[in-house]
């Protein structure tokens, strides 16, 4: 079986997909991280971001035992991949990884922006998981300070909102619902309640089979 979800920035992707993965046993592959590491070997390059060519060939090269790095997961990093992730023969060279991924055995979860719309258009399930930004915000900005950086929620805010701007309206693979995704909104859950909203969708998607 394969679970996509898909989402904007800091709405709960991850987590859901790590806990839904877990529950069922199959992989989990968070593909954000993917964009994230080209973005950074691009900045460790001092390359232009706009830089087809070295985008390209960050792509081609990227290395998944790095994906662990923490510097990965900083706001400078996203919002860097929300501009490599734009050129479209970036994500072209990406695609059979994610869709390698996906397709081994037992069973993988995926999260991202285009999983249910492009990588995996057949997926069993499919959620496209929503917050309100402030409170996405909110959430990030603890997050970062439980990790001692020092999160001011108002620029976390205006990051997420221009992220989201992006990943909405670039040309290729932009984030939005497939039309048969179920859209779990989870600003008034908390993770235990997301996940078991989460795990309902899919046990009646497994019932429907
Ligand atoms: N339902 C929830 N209630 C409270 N906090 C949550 C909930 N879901 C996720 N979080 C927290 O919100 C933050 C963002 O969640 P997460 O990293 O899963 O989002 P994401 O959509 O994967 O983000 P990204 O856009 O970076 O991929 C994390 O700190 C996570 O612990
Ligand atoms: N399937 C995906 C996943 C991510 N992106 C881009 O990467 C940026 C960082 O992603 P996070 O999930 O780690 O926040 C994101 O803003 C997207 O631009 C993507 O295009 N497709």
């Amino acid at each position: 079986m394969i679970i996509a979800i898909d989402g904007p920035a800091a709405s709960g992707k991850g987590t859901l997909g790590k806990r839904l993965a877990h529950h069922y046993g199959y992989r989990h592959l968070d593909t954000g991280v993917i964009y994230r590491a080209v973005a950074y070997a691009m900045m460790q390059a001092g390359a232009e971001l706009s830089n087809e060519v070295l985008a390209v060939a960050a792509a081609l090269e990227l290395d998944p035992e790095k994906f662990g790095n923490p510097i990965l997961k900083t706001q400078k990093v996203g919002d860097a991949a929300s501009v490599v992730s734009a050129i479209p023969q970036v994500r072209e060279v990406l695609v059979n990884f994610q869709r390698q991924f996906a397709a081994d055995p037992p069973g993988a979860v995926l999260d991202g922006r285009d999983i249910g719309t492009v990588i995996c258009p057949d997926a069993d399930v499919k959620i496209f998981v929503v917050a309100d930004p402030r409170v996405r915000a909110r959430r990030r900005t603890l997050e970062a300070r439980a990790r001692g950086e020092d999160a001011d929620e108002e620029a976390v805010l205006a990051d997420i909102l221009k992220r989201d701007e992006r990943d909405k309206n670039r040309a290729i693979a932009p984030l939005r619902p497939a039309p048969d995704a179920h859209t779990l909104d989870n600003s008034n859950l908390d993770i235990e309640a997301g996940v078991r909203a989460a795990i309902a969708i899919v046990e009646a998607a497994r019932a429907r089979r």
